[in-house]
């Protein structure tokens, strides 16, 4: 349920110390002619006067692929994922370098962190970035972020960085996650058709029970439209922060409390940040099928997953790998980052830990599933 209605808005906003503010390739670049310096410099201009106000800022900001484009000829993104990273390698340099500029006009210095979801998922990438973006935002720096996607593969890429953003607000702990698109916010229906209207507040599931969203808009350089974000928002709110989602022209008024866009209210308590991506938006490369008994252990006494209490293993994964934990009857209940080879696991099914570390050895008593590592459904 909401605690606060569209009124209290403003005193929302003014509250947020710090605030992660995600920009989408359709309000910085355009296909044909690369980044925009106007709007980069509109957009540097506001966030430089929120951090004048005494908030914290980490953008996160896509556009490397848009901006590769033209010094490679290119005139739309390509299909192929070898290609789109190779423009994101060009025009990841690009981007950072015109925020550099930008940025340094108003004396604020930038930092560049580029991210995969081993980052936001892995317990030692994980804690690692955390001291990374916890320094940076104490020496006044403001992180400008993006997918890491010259070395991003196609199973283990967010693609948009949209979900992105909501994990990196978690990550730092923000106060409010700002959501800049080319559109003014979330609409019930594709925007600019018939009868389409603004959704200016949402409060629960049940707001967005009547909505449509769609994907990638007119400007042909987004990715995930409005799905990812509103699956952003999601993440976000389920773990303690608001979100708004409004237009980069918008953005003056979004962080003055104005009432633009939409809002989305927390709903939920902060969860460890590594596992936010395991439950929302990572499919499991592999499955384990587990007797009841193991079920009970780990949903109910969130107990790890012990060798003992597996009886199958399906599909081909590594150890650090995701994968779904089934009941007996298929139903996933929990995800989790597996600590063996999809290999390995047939000759350890149903046996104590006790009788394979005397078989196999020390390195055979560990859990198949850490329960840190293990994310209910
Ligand atoms: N229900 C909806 N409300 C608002 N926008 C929507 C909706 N469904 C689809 N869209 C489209 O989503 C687009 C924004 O997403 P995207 O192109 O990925 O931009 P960005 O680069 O900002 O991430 C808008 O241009 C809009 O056409
Ligand atoms: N990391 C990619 C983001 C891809 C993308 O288009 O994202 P978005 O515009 O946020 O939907 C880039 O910088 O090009």
């Amino acid at each position: 349920m909401g605690r606060r209605g569209v009124s209290d808005r403003a005193g929302l906003i003014r509250a947020a110390r710090r605030i992660v503010v995600k920009v989408g390739s359709s309000s910085l670049t355009t296909a044909a002619g690369g980044i925009d310096p106007a709007r980069v410099r509109r957009l540097v201009e506001v966030l430089a006067a929120a951090k004048g106000a005494g908030a914290e800022v980490v953008l996160v900001s896509s556009g490397a692929i848009a901006a590769g484009l033209a010094p490679l000829g290119l005139t739309k993104r390509p299909r192929g994922l070898a290609a789109q990273q190779a423009a994101a390698s060009v025009g990841q340099g690009l981007l950072a370098h015109r925020y550099q500029e930008e940025f340094a006009r108003h004396g604020i210095v930038t930092g560049q962190v580029l991210l995969t979801v081993d980052d936001v998922t892995r317990r030692a990438h994980y804690r690692n970035a955390h001291q990374t973006f916890a320094k940076l935002i104490e020496l006044g720096v403001v992180p400008i972020v993006n997918e890491n996607d010259t070395v991003a593969t196609s199973e283990i890429r967010f693609g948009d960085n949209d979900r992105l953003a909501a994990l990196v607000a978690h990550l730092v702990h923000a106060d409010l996650l700002v959501l800049l698109s080319d559109v003014d916010g979330l609409y019930d229906g594709p925007p600019g058709r018939d009868g389409s209207t603004l959704v200016p507040l949402v409060r629960s599931e049940a707001d967005l029970a009547g909505v449509t969203t769609g994907t990638t808009g007119a400007s042909g350089v987004g990715t995930g439209g409005m799905t990812t974000k509103v699956d952003a928002a999601r993440i976000a709110t389920g773990a303690g922060i608001d979100v708004v989602l409004t237009s980069a022209d918008q953005a003056a008024a979004a962080l003055a409390g104005s009432e633009v866009g939409t809002l989305f209210e927390a709903t939920g308590k902060r969860r460890p940040t590594r596992l936010l991506w395991l439950a929302h938006a990572t499919s499991g490369q592999g499955t384990l099928t587990l007797d009841a008994g193991a079920v009970r252990a780990v949903v109910e006494r969130r107990a790890s997953l012990l060798a003992a209490g597996i009886t199958g293993v399906g599909g081909s994964f590594v150890a650090g790998d995701a994968v779904d934990v089934l009941d007996p009857s298929g139903a996933v209940v929990a995800r989790g980052l597996v600590n063996f080879d999809a290999d390995e696991l047939p000759a350890l099914l149903g046996r104590s830990t006790g009788d394979l570390k005397a078989a196999l050895g020390a390195g055979y008593e560990r859990e198949v599933i850490h329960r840190d590592d293990l994310v209910l459904l």
